[in-house]
């Protein structure tokens, strides 16, 4: 069989967006996505992102770039979509912060698995909506390395925000810019956020997202991360309305 030229199938997979004044993102996709996590089976739009030195500014230019950008060592980002997510009048979304832990070993001690999970089947049980999985997020902006120095910590009584503070570090360093630059070119409409954190709400109202309203997302709770919960509430102000956590 003659295979098509690989520019003629690719190019117009890809979207170049302006980003902050030397910077492109290049999107790429939909690509079909079909999951399956124990009984629940679908299938999600998948596009993934690339941020670019604006040398970079054609689709070709990028294309023959990729190859010495030792791509596998800078982690790239991704969201998953459902439905008509440019038309809907009404879509949900999920800013979701990568937990190397929680989401790929199940670690409980944390709620990132659940959360990750069960919000992917909200977004299909709703009809329309995408959720963001944002690679450059680990231990909420630290990086995974530090993560396992403050897990060390909080096994000698450090809660979450001490342990990130002795190393030097805020306790939220997470940045939403490039995830909102997508959304916008995906969507301009306003959505409604899955979170319980004030935090991240603020961040995307600040940055200009459309998002009205948040939809609460608890569960999860195992004697391993009661502690991690309580805190996210007692001290990072997560909004609870359920009495989950005692
Ligand atoms: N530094 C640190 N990061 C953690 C810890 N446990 C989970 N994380 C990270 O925290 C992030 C998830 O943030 P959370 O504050 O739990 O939840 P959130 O996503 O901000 O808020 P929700 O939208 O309500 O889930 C992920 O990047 C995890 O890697 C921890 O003990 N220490």
């Amino acid at each position: 069989m003659m295979l098509k030229n690989k520019n003629d199938i690719l190019l117009n997979k890809m979207k170049v967006i302006p980003f902050k004044n030397n910077e492109n993102l290049c999107v790429v996709g939909p690509v079909n996505l079909p999951i399956t996590q124990g009984d629940f089976q679908t299938t999600f739009q998948w596009y993934t992102w690339l941020n670019l030195d604006k040398k970079y500014a054609t689709k070709e230019q990028i294309l023959q770039a990729i190859v010495n950008e030792d791509l596998a060592s800078k982690q790239q980002s991704s969201v998953l979509i459902y439905g008509d997510f440019e038309n809907a009048d009404d879509a949900i979304i999920r800013m979701h912060s990568i937990c190397h832990t929680g989401d790929i070993f199940g670690s409980k001690r944390c709620d990132c698995g659940y959360q990750l999970h069960e919000s992917m089947k909200m977004i299909v049980d709703h009809g329309c909506g995408a959720i963001f999985y944002l690679a450059n997020h680990e231990g909420r902006g630290i990086g995974l390395f530090s993560k396992s120095l403050a897990y060390i910590l909080q096994e000698e009584g450090y809660d979450t925000v001490e342990a990130n503070n002795a190393l030097g570090f805020a306790d939220d360093t997470r940045n939403y810019e490039e995830a909102i630059s997508i959304l916008e070119a995906l969507r301009s409409k306003p959505v409604k956020l899955i979170t319980n954190n004030p935090l991240k709400l603020r961040a995307l109202k600040e940055h200009g997202l459309l998002a009205h309203e948040h939809i609460p997302l608890w569960g999860g709770l195992t004697e391993t991360n009661r502690h991690y919960l309580e805190t996210k509430v007692r001290k990072s102000g997560h909004i609870t309305e359920k009495q989950l956590i005692v």
